[in-house]
């Protein structure tokens, strides 16, 4: 059996003009798939929980139809059951996990290939707890976390009315990028301390620091272009204050990865990592924005299953 999770808000109503295709699919009878739509945010979470207690035993994979955030939140709901399989058919902005892994396919050409014949893999994905505690013990992230200038402009490209102008002018693909320039006005780098496999950093501000599981993120951002998903380190990436002139070039620059060159920017791996401030920072986690005073960060010791194509 095949459960399928889809998010019918992601990517402005794309996945579920794409469920509507996969369910016409001869192959969506056959191989008997079942459905479950979230109706709110947080939904995919209960929903990959109840399931899995339900059916852990027969599910073959849970199938999200969504973006990054809806994946997020049914690793979450599946963190006691890291064997169950799960698949992502992208149809959110981002997609930066589908990226991370190279997932080539996509649509119901993926749903295809991921009920018939889907590639396995074996991940370790990361774990992170804030402020010492979180009321369900700790939590799991996908992609990446990223404190400081990366929180800031997550927080405000996730707020109600930006968002509604980003899709009134089509420019959703560049939100990050167009989030940038208001948010550089009043954004200053954050004090912090850094632990990586418990050595402290020595670096005391920082414009941004991104811990990533693979390569990717902001919606395309090479921000790591070394990373491996298949690794048991992360990939973190500090970046020293500059100047503006020179943070904008390096928006530019990251795309291509190519960021890198500049001497403020440096690239390490961690398999834990962590992150003090006597200021709340602000950070995300696979593109929802939230504000600390420390966060923890290790890899997973299970492996996650994912099938991909
Ligand atoms: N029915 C719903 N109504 C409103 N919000 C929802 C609903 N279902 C899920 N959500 C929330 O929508 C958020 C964004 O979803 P998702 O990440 O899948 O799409 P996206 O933002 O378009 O893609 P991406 O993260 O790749 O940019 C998730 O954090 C999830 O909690």
């Amino acid at each position: 059996m095949y459960l399928l999770i889809v998010n019918p808000q992601a990517g402005n109503g794309r996945a579920d003009r794409l469920f509507e295709s996969i369910q016409r699919d001869p192959l969506f009878k056959e191989k008997n798939c079942r459905t479950f739509r979230t109706a709110y945010k947080g939904h995919a979470e209960k929903l990959a929980e109840q399931i899995a207690e339900i059916h852990h035993e027969h599910v073959q994979c849970i199938i999200v139809v969504g973006g990054d955030g809806t994946l997020h939140e049914v690793v979450n709901g599946l963190r006691h059951y890291p064997a169950i399989p799960v698949a992502l058919i992208p149809t959110g902005s981002g997609n930066d996990f589908s990226r991370g892994i190279k997932s080539k396919l996509k649509g119901v050409r993926l749903f295809r290939k991921i009920v018939q014949n889907p590639k396995r893999l074996s991940v370790h994905i990361g774990n992170y707890v804030t402020n010492g505690r979180y009321k369900h013990g700790n939590r799991l992230f996908v992609n990446s976390v990223g404190f400081g200038l990366d929180g800031a402009l997550v927080e405000l490209a996730n707020k109600h009315q930006f968002r509604k102008w980003i899709k009134r002018l089509h420019l959703h693909p560049y939100i990050y990028p167009i989030a940038l320039l208001p948010v550089l006005r009043t954004f200053e780098p954050i004090n912090i301390e850094i632990y990586i496999d418990g050595n402290k950093e020595e670096t005391e501000r920082a414009t941004l620091v991104a811990v990533t599981n693979h390569a990717y993120y902001g919606g395309g951002m090479k921000i790591a272009p070394q990373a491996n998903i298949k690794k048991k380190r992360f990939s973190v990436t500090i970046i020293d204050p500059l100047p503006k002139w020179k943070l904008i070039l390096f928006f530019v620059t990251v795309f291509l990865g190519k960021h890198t060159l500049l001497k403020e920017v440096r690239v390490m791996e961690a398999e834990t990592f962590k992150i003090t401030s006597k200021q709340a920072i602000p950070y995300q986690v696979d593109g929802q924005a939230s504000h600390c005073f420390q966060s923890v960060l290790s890899k997973t010791e299970k492996t996650r299953m994912v099938y991909w194509s």
